[in-house]
Parts: C-alpha cells; structure tokens; sequence
C-alpha cells in the first residue's frame, strides 16, 4: 500500500448519552479515493468533523501528510458538507468569487477557474441569479466547484450525490475521478455503493461507532468471494457430473438454453471448471459470481458474516 495522506488513530468521540466513534483507525492513502461508509448514525460524518477540526476528538490523533494534525492543516482540506450552507440572497458569480477570495484566490485568478467550472458543469447562465432562484441540483453544483476550486491536497465530500439525477451524478463521478489523476486525496462519504465500486480504490466500513471493515475495494470483493458461478449452456448436452462442483440452482431460459448456479468444490482454477464444463456442452455464459458492495455493506452491517 502507497504511503498515507490522511490517518485517524485511534479516535474516540463522546457525546452525552453516546459514543459516536470508539477507538477509530483508518488510514487513507496518497492519491486515492477512499470511501468511508456506514449506515445511518454510524459515525462518519463525526469523523469528518474531527479530520476538518471542527470538533475535538476525546481521545486519538489525527495525522495530516506525515504529522500530526494542525490548525494551519484545514487550509489544505477543501471540505464539501452535508448541510450545505451558501448565501440564498447572494448571486451565484459574485459568492462563488467572494468564497474563492477567502481561500486565498486572486478574483482574476477564481474568475479563470469559476468560468471553467461552470461552463463544464452547464451552470453559466447562472452566474448573475441569485442561489435562491437555482435547483437543488445546481446549487449543489455550486457548492462543490467552490470546494474544490483553490485546489487543495485533500477532498472530503460528505455525501456528494445527494440531491443529483443519474445524468449529473455520472458528470459528478467523472469530475472526481479527474481530481484524483490531477493527484488530489478524496475522501467521501456515500450510502450509494454503485459510486463506492466505480471511484473508491479504498474504504472503511464504520458500524455502531467502530471500524469493521476497511481496506482496497478490490481485496474486500474477492475476500467475500463464496465459490458461487453462473453458467448458462446449450441444452442439447447435459452438465457433465463432476466431484469439482454442485448444481446450486438451475433454470429452464428457452427451449435451447439452461442457466445453472453452481458451487466449486475443489480448488481447480476457473479454466479448468470452464474445461471441465465445456469438454460436453456449448458455453453461452460462465462468469464468477463476485460480491457487490452493496451485498457486503448489508452482510457486515446485519452481521451475516
Ligand atoms: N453534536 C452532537 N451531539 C450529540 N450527539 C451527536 C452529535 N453529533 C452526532 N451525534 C450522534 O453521534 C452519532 C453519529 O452521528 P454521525 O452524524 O457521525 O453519523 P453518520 O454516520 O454521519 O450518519 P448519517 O449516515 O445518518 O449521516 C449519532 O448517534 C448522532 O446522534
């Protein structure tokens, strides 16, 4: 694993009645979009507060690119909340500049990026409305070309595909995966694990407050991987019998074609099952069966493991 941007260690947080994050360690490397997910409550959005300092941890440190966090460190966070918080009554163009300023842009400078921004994301005709008179959608726009637009190391968005159509939210995953090849850091929160299998390399899966589950997405799939195939033949030729695996499930598709769930029971590799299989009948379909994230998510989080 590549060298880490970002390490929680150890992090607890206490509120009156509750423990929002008990003893949490996770490390995010360089250049990698890292996913944290949970479900609802579990703690995520509390360990992003205290990675923005925005809250204290009671116990555990945060490491920021080799040292131990600082205040100076939130300006190399561009930090995209849950609850947006832009100006209503302010115009589009002119907050966007405003905020840009803020974060040490020249107006020059955050006018460049703004209109190329928005030209990309089909927000320019905009720019002179006010944010009140904008879609949910292209507010939310708005709010993330400013998280990004000082271009600081590492981005953490909380939830960013809330409140976008599939069209936007593809065009969003696009623009994220771009800030990781320019060498950005990203962290996001998301309960959608479709986003999770297409952008994350990494995840941590935080469940009542503790981290469960956490490393390279590719890794954890193929961990929960269970022996299961799906197979469909020509049904001319029956399935030839075989000690390397059972007939889980079969399907009559048409007069032609049998789709089958099979179980390996041996440790022979795919293409010798796909030999084995295919030395009798006519191959229409062989495919491992690998876990989505979505299944996974629900397995460790109801404890089906
Ligand atoms: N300021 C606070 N005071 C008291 N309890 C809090 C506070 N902030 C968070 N909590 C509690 O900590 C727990 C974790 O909340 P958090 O917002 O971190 O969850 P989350 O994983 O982001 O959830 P969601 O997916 O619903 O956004 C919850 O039980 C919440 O009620």
């Amino acid at each position: 694993m590549n060298e880490s941007f970002l390490e929680a260690r150890q992090v607890t947080k206490r509120y009156a009645n509750h423990t929002a994050l008990e003893e949490v360690s996770i490390q995010v490397p360089k250049g990698q979009v890292f996913g944290l997910l949970g479900p609802n409550g579990a703690g995520k959005t509390t360990l992003i507060r205290i990675i923005n300092r925005i809250t204290a941890p009671d116990a555990g440190e945060v490491w920021f690119n080799g040292h131990l966090s600082q205040p100076q460190d939130i300006y190399s966070i561009g930090y995209l909340p849950e609850e947006r918080g832009l100006y209503k009554k302010m115009k589009v163009g002119e907050q966007a500049i405003y905020l840009a300023q803020l974060k040490g842009l020249s107006r020059q400078e955050a006018k460049k990026r703004l209109t190329d921004w928005f030209n990309r994301f089909d927000i320019m005709p905009w720019w002179n409305k006010k944010l009140e008179e904008l879609s949910k959608g292209m507010q939310q726009k708005v709010q993330f070309v400013i998280t990004v637009l000082h271009r600081p190391p590492l981005l953490i968005f909380d939830e960013p595909f809330s409140g976008f159509d599939p069209v936007n939210a593809e065009l969003l995953k696009r623009e994220i995966l771009k800030l990781k090849e320019e060498g950005h850091t990203i962290i996001f929160s998301t309960h959608n694990m479709a986003s999770v299998e297409e952008i994350c390399d990494h995840i941590a899966l935080i469940n009542h407050s503790q981290v469960v589950l956490q490393g390279a997405v590719q890794d954890i799939r193929s961990q929960y991987k269970s022996n299961q195939y799906e197979l469909t033949v020509r049904s001319d030729n029956p399935l030839p019998e075989s000690d390397a695996f059972e007939v889980v499930d079969s399907q009559v598709v048409d007069a032609q074609t049998v789709s089958y769930k099979l179980r390996k029971l041996t440790s022979i590799s795919n293409s010798e099952m796909l030999s084995l299989i295919g030395a009798q009948t006519e191959i229409i379909q062989f495919s491992e069966c690998i876990p989505s994230m979505n299944d996974i998510f629900i397995r460790t989080v109801e404890g089906k493991i």
